[in-house]
């Protein structure tokens, strides 16, 4: 037998009850036929072959896991062949649109291409090469778009830093930040995150949360419980160490990391520590960010395999602050101060890069603590993306000049400029086969874990299937063996494989012929019951008991431990009518049938009566059922 989980149908192997007849006396010399009565039970046959299904899809799970571990190494290196193709240190420019309180001028001194900024200042013509432009009408989806290939390879290992550069005012905070409605670079990434992680099914993957703010020289621990009440207080944490382990690790030490477990949580502290960073008003940007925002999320992946390491990986992503020359802003005081101490760093981070560029022996991180922090993210294996910001403003165009000049530096080395025609031509055609190579393996990645998928849930349908029958089977060996019948086991075969299966549904009160009543037994019972019927109630009730019984009158075997076999084995088809259909646990299958036998055992004591009437009735009722056990 087999039950269909999806339409809660009972299979029934033939030949069922219909080859089963009773014989008429136990003196009988002929061998009892087949009796294969138990709804529950599942052939041998059928077991083995779910059991060999399972290995199967087991072997097969493993197997496809294998591919796709395989190919994600694939993927990854093709990943970054192509960043590395491209340029690890890639810089683009965004150009902030005019804002409604700007005005617009008659000729602009900034214009572009996809890849290139022309800028016109004091008569000269300046032009400044790029990965890609982002012009004004570009949307924060766009920018996102050009930054996620980088997540990928945060999540399969690789430090790596986005850095927003510019001028104050030229849209840096909104470009990492954004609004509600246009959300940054940063929501968005922790958000991809999040997504790519939960579509990893090799590895899995976690995340923690450290915010920064590097003012005026010192480090403050965004994120810390305890706050200053007000922007310019010291905080309790605003002084943490920067620590490098043997193997060239940069932490941070006493910075808060938080464990985020989704998007939600980590969209919370996001916004927990933007509120705590320092702004002021400057005669440029009513909001000014004077200091450095770091976000870092540290990404935990680890292999499924046994004793397969967890590996560890930074994402910073970085507001810089605004990097315009101080006289500008009409700075002062502590204004100017902040000013001076931006701009000392940006200028460690430029001379940092450009020795990086340079594959120069000494990189001078130590001239700064936003190189120093960077020191493990701004090297060899990590990938960089510069986003410079620049203003569209007539009155700005110098400062644009000098930001562009800034990135210049470290777009140098990589830079298609100084490649030949032919050179250019090859790196875009390799470019461009890498990125077909990506894609084949992407689709192979989706189809293999399609099926995975597939697989997966096949096997739990059937571990669940096997569990169920063989929570039957183990209550059908336990009755064999209790079963005193055994000397009958080697005349009941068990059906063959090649039995007809007989779909037959639950629903439909199924009872098997051999419960079905004679006419003879039927005339009986009618009369019987017409009788009692018009005694009291509790006399109507033992009739309702016995008439459990008077289905099988036809039955006359004398061999008490027959009789008994016989009773336990059609009572769960009476129980599965008596049920509503849904599928019992074997634990509640086991005690109704104990309930049923119970209440189906007539007992005299049971029936009392004063009528000699009743009595007689009952009399004849006792001595027809007495023969049954
Ligand atoms: N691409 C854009 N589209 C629409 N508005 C923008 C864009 N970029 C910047 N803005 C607007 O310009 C103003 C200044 O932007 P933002 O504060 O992001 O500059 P910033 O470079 O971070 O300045 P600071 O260095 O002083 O913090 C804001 O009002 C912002 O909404």
């Amino acid at each position: 037998m087999l039950i269909s989980a999806e339409k809660g149908e009972i299979l029934i192997s033939q030949p069922l009850v219909s080859s089963m007849s009773v014989p008429e006396s136990i003196e009988s010399p002929q061998p009892v036929p087949l009796v294969y009565t138990d709804v529950n039970v599942v052939p041998e046959h059928e077991r083995n072959e779910l059991e060999k299904s399972i290995s199967s899809l087991e072997g097969e799970v493993l197997e496809l896991k294998l591919k796709l571990k395989s190919l994600d190494e694939k993927r990854k290196g093709v990943l970054n062949k192509i960043i590395d193709t491209k340029g690890s240190i890639r810089v683009f420019c965004r150009v902030r649109p005019f804002l409604l309180t700007e005005r617009r001028p008659n000729r602009e001194p900034v214009s572009f291409g996809p890849d290139n900024v022309v800028v016109r200042s004091a008569g000269a013509r300046k032009e400044f090469e790029f990965d890609k432009v982002f012009h004004q009408s570009a949307t924060q989806e766009d920018v996102f778009g050009e930054v996620k290939p980088i997540l990928r390879s945060a999540l399969d290992g690789h430090n790596v830093c986005v850095l927003a550069y510019g001028q104050t005012g030229t849209g840096k905070t909104f470009t990492m930040d954004g609004t509600n409605e246009q959300p940054g670079l940063a929501p968005r990434a922790i958000k991809e995150l999040f997504n790519e992680a939960s579509m990893d099914h090799t590895h899995s993957v976690s995340f923690t949360m450290s915010m920064l703010e590097i003012y005026m020289g010192n480090l403050k621990d965004l994120l810390s419980a305890r706050q200053p009440l007000r922007s310019n207080e010291a905080s309790t944490k605003c002084n943490l160490n920067i620590q490098v382990d043997s193997k060239g690790s940069v932490e941070i030490e006493g910075l808060t990391e938080v464990e985020v477990h989704d998007f939600t949580k980590a969209r919370w502290w996001y916004n927990k520590g933007r509120r705590v960073r320092s702004t002021s008003w400057t005669n440029v940007n009513e909001a000014s960010s004077r200091s450095h925002c770091l976000t870092r999320i540290t990404i935990f992946r680890r292999g499924d395999a046994v004793g397969s390491k967890t590996e560890v990986s930074k994402l910073w992503m970085i507001d810089l602050g605004g990097s315009e020359r101080l006289l500008k802003t009409g700075a002062i005081g502590q204004t100017l101060d902040e000013g001076r101490a931006i701009n000392l760093s940006l200028s460690a981070l430029g001379d940092v890069i450009a020795a990086l560029r340079r594959k120069k022996g000494h990189v001078p991180y130590r001239n700064s603590k936003l190189t120093q922090i960077l020191k493990d993210s701004l090297g060899t294996r990590s990938k960089v993306l510069m986003l410079v910001h620049i203003s569209p403003r007539d009155e700005d165009a110098s400062e644009t000049i000098c930001s562009l000049n800034f990135t210049k530096r470290a777009r140098a080395v990589e830079s298609n400029r100084g490649l030949t025609e032919e050179l250019r031509k090859l790196r875009e055609k390799k470019i461009s086969e890498l990125e077909e190579e990506m894609q084949d393996i992407q689709e192979s990645f989706k189809k293999i874990k399609a099926r995975l998928q597939e697989a997966e849930c096949l096997l739990s349908e059937n571990k669940k299937l096997l569990w169920t029958t063989s929570d039957n089977y183990q209550e059908d060996i336990e009755k064999k063996v209790l079963s005193p019948l055994d000397h009958l086991k080697d005349t009941n075969a068990t059906p063959k494989s090649s039995d007809k299966l007989v779909k037959i549904s639950k629903s439909s009160g199924f009872v098997p012929r051999f419960m079905n009543s004679t006419v003879a037994s039927r005339i009986r019972q009618t009369m019987s019951e017409k009788e009692i019927n018009a005694k009291p109630q509790s006399i109507r009730s033992v009739a309702r008991n016995l008439a459990h019984f008077s289905t099988s009158q036809s039955l006359s075997l004398s061999d008490s431990r027959s009789r008994g076999l016989l009773r336990r084995s059609y009572t769960k088809p009476l129980q599965a009518a008596a049920n509503s259909g849904t599928p019992e646990t074997p634990k509640r299958d086991i005690k109704q049938r104990k309930n049923i036998d119970d209440t189906s055992s007539p007992r005299s004591k049971m029936v009392t009566s004063s009528d000699p009437n009743v009595r007689a009735k009952l009399c004849h009722h006792r001595r027809r059922m007495s023969s049954l056990t």
